[in-house]
């Protein structure tokens, strides 16, 4: 390892927008494609590697096939403990995952047990000692609609209660192209009164402009990707002024959204644009297991490809930290974590 890749392991990071079965490692997957040898599923099935691109229907088509493979109790836990010991070696202090609460009949998986398994998997990795506080945000695939995105919510707030501050928030994803946003005001809105913060899929698509006006104004707390947001991009002053006004965090996932072919080269990356006009942005990996990717890597392509400093990008990733969903009581912490290990990064 040279010594810039040690500096980005070293560096102390926050990921706030990683989808739990998007980032189950190459290794994670052998051993679910062990345990069920006859699905006959391949790597090559499960992430899309090096210099490789797919269509936006393509890569929705791979989180079709992970989910084949991750589909018990069992797995879940196995999954969410990896995913979790993965981000904190890789230099994640804290970690916000978001998964899509799933039920399977043929092995008796419910929705409620899915949520269970990902918060008693954060516990495990608590009570073994892992240096990384860890957060849940309960997803809505748009696929599914409003009926069921209300039934989320639902689960979500019940959850926020008797989780102990684990589960933070709802996040709004799928594939952008399908159901406009409209259908899930009602239970965007149900969420956002009851509490629970809310993360969106905003603009990662063309032609998205009304879609993003109204979830716009609900306003969420962060923005997924809002790729198309700006003029320069098709979108518009007014959604720029709406962001900006509100002060909404964009997280930013530069290898995902050149994989997914929605940004033509990294150089050409919105966070340019979003970075110059000094709003805060949060770099993250989105589905590092799918895109064979890490945050330190995501890290270094920034400093790389917008020549920003070592300094900058430390800065960057303390200013992550104000953008997190859990209580101030931990922003504090980290924020002490940062201050600490300030010298022995820059040693
Ligand atoms: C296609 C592409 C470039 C993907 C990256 N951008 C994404 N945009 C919207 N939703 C996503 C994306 N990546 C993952 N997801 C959501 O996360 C799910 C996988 O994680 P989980 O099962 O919720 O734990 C997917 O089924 C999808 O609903």
């Amino acid at each position: 390892m040279d010594d810039e890749c040690v500096f980005y392991r070293e560096l102390p990071k926050v990921e706030l927008h990683a989808h739990l079965n998007g980032s189950v490692s190459f290794q994670t997957m052998e051993k679910l494609m062990n345990r069920k040898p006859h699905l006959n599923i391949e790597h090559s099935m499960t992430a899309i590697g090096k210099g490789q691109r797919r269509t936006l229907d393509e890569c929705f088509e791979v989180f079709k096939v992970i989910h084949k493979l991750v589909d018990t109790e069992e797995d879940i836990l196995m999954v969410s403990k990896d995913v979790i010991r993965e981000f904190a070696e890789d230099g994640v202090k804290y970690l916000e995952l978001r998964s899509t609460p799933r039920e399977e009949q043929r092995t008796g998986l419910t929705k409620t047990n899915y949520i269970d398994t990902i918060i008693k998997a954060i516990q495990q990795c608590k009570s073994e000692g892992l240096d990384i506080d860890v957060r849940l945000l309960v997803a809505i695939d748009r696929r599914n609609g409003m009926e069921v995105a209300m039934e989320t919510v639902k689960l979500a707030e019940e959850f926020m209660l008797s989780s102990d501050g684990l589960v933070v928030g709802i996040d709004l994803s799928g594939d952008p192209t399908v159901g406009h946003g409209k259908y899930f005001l009602p239970a965007l809105e149900r969420a956002k009164n009851g509490g629970l913060k809310l993360s969106l899929h905003l603009s990662e698509v063309q032609s998205q402009l009304e879609e993003s006006e109204l979830l716009l104004n609900l306003p969420p707390d962060r923005i997924g990707h809002g790729t198309f947001l700006h003029p320069e991009m098709g979108g518009s002053q007014s959604l720029v002024d709406k962001v900006v006004k509100n002060g909404i965090p964009l997280e930013l996932c530069l290898t995902s959204n050149i994989k997914g072919q929605t940004v033509p080269m990294f150089s050409l990356h919105h966070f340019k644009y979003w970075y110059q006009l000094g709003h805060p942005t949060v770099i993250c990996t989105d589905d590092k297991g799918v895109f064979c990717t890490d945050l330190s890597q995501e890290y270094q392509l920034v400093a790389s490809t917008f020549g920003l400093s070592q300094k900058e990008m430390w800065k960057l990733s303390q200013q992550a930290i104000d953008c997190i969903f859990a209580e101030e009581a931990v922003k504090q912490q980290l924020k002490k974590k940062w201050q600490d290990l300030h010298p022995q990064v820059f040693k």
